[in-house]
């Protein structure tokens, strides 16, 4: 089944927000795949976000996401990288519905406490990132309470 990178950033973390924002992946039916506290390199901060390199704010964003640590999460489910995005909301707060995670819990772009990966693609290749080691299996038993 599909599965999708999520990562709660550092803003997100000291704002403790951890199970909130874990609470709305889980209680919707996701399956937990991997799950990591961790302090983020440079290096692993700058080859996550390889794509904006060339943006205006991308050393902001680098600077901003090795500010502390974060919450590495691997998530698997029908459709997860694109509902795991519609949960998440707009990129900017300012655009994002409420009742997403960024409508409801941030204010500005450079603070939007949540990143979720953008394509069944981007995914996999960040969970190779994040997830070197492997993901763990986990199939829940009430798997058949959730899917018909
Ligand atoms: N104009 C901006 N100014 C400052 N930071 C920005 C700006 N645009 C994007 N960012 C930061 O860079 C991150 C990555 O931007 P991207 O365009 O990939 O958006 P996204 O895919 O919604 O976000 P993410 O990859 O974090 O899920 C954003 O989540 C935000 O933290």
């Amino acid at each position: 089944m599909e599965r999708t990178y999520i990562m709660i950033k550092p803003d997100g973390v000291q704002r403790n927000l951890i199970a909130p924002i874990l609470e709305r992946f889980l209680a919707k039916g996701y399956i937990l795949r991997g799950l990591k506290f961790l302090t983020v390199s440079k290096s692993l901060a700058e080859t996550h976000y390889a794509d904006l390199s060339s943006k205006p704010f991308f050393g902001a964003l680098v600077e901003y996401i090795t500010s502390g640590p974060v919450v590495a999460i691997a998530l698997e489910g029908k459709d997860v990288v694109a509902q795991g995005r519609k949960i998440i909301g707009a990129t900017n707060p300012a655009a994002s519905a409420p009742g997403t995670i960024r409508g409801d819990f941030c204010i500005e772009v450079g603070r939007n406490v949540i990143h979720g990966s953008d394509s069944v693609e981007s995914a996999e290749r960040e969970l190779g990132l994040w997830f070197p080691e492997g993901l763990v299996d986990n199939t829940p038993v009430l798997l058949s309470q959730i899917y018909e």
